[in-house]
């Protein structure tokens, strides 16, 4: 899914947080956000996700306006996972379900997907009773198993061992291949943004000082402040 960002704005308490004039994310790539605490991007991941609205300007997801339909093709996940009062396997395939998919099919993309993120041994056990790390890999699982166009990605592995972590990358970029999902991750991970993204957005301020490739960005940005950020000068 492509999404177009024009004028955007989002202002509180009569200071604006975010001011994004234009912006393109291409659909089938995965792009990670980065930038320093307040910069702005869950506000975006957030207007995106239509859970929260502009002050201004429009975003298009293709060419349509944010609507049931475009929501249907999206996931959002945060850092905190939501798990839903059942075992592991049926939050899995609860959007399959909802969907109308067969019990054979359910059945095939479940497994696939506890086999990736090594979660076969707690298929049966109840959401509630999980570690944080185990929820967010079934929320993940949950949020990928339909196959959505676009997934909306806020720091999910903030707190993640870095096994899990590897294993949920592994997912997101398997993913990304395979059925060309459209992926925007916000992280503050530099390395993880190395090993997953095809394109950075740097924010600072609220605007995007620069975007482009991820090799570009990252390795031989042109901006001083982003070379800063990535180089890791605390203070910009
Ligand atoms: N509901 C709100 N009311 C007032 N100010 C808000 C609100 N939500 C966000 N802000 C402000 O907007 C700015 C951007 O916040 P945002 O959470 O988007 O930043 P961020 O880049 O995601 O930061 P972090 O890396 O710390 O998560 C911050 O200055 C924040 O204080």
């Amino acid at each position: 899914m492509n999404l177009s960002i024009l004028n955007l704005t989002r202002i509180y308490n009569d200071k604006k947080v975010l001011d994004l004039p234009k912006a393109n994310i291409k659909s089938g790539s995965i792009y990670s956000i980065i930038g320093p605490n307040g910069a702005g991007k869950s506000t975006l991941i957030r207007i995106l996700a239509g859970i929260d609205n502009a002050s201004s300007g429009k975003v298009l997801y293709n060419d349509s306006v944010f609507d049931d339909d475009v929501r249907k093709r999206i996931t959002l996940l945060f850092q905190k996972p939501y798990m839903m009062n059942l075992n592991v396997y049926e939050n899995i395939a609860y959007p399959l379900k909802i969907r109308g998919f067969s019990k054979w099919d359910i059945g095939s993309r479940v497994d696939e997907l506890l086999g990736i993120l090594d979660l076969h041994d707690i298929k049966s056990q109840r959401a509630s009773t999980l570690s944080g790390g185990e929820a967010q890999k079934v929320a993940l699982a949950r949020g990928l198993v339909f196959r959505p166009e676009l997934v909306l990605l806020d720091e999910p592995t903030a707190s993640i061992d870095p096994v899990s972590t590897l294993l949920m990358e592994k997912l997101v970029t398997q993913t990304n291949k395979n059925y060309g999902t459209t992926f925007v991750w916000v992280t503050h991970n530099i390395s993880q943004a190395r090993r997953t993204a095809d394109k950075v957005i740097f924010m600072h301020q609220g605007k995007v000082v620069e975007s482009g490739g991820a090799e570009m960005v990252l390795k031989n940005p042109t901006n001083e402040i982003t070379r800063r950020f990535v180089g890791g000068d605390l203070i910009l």
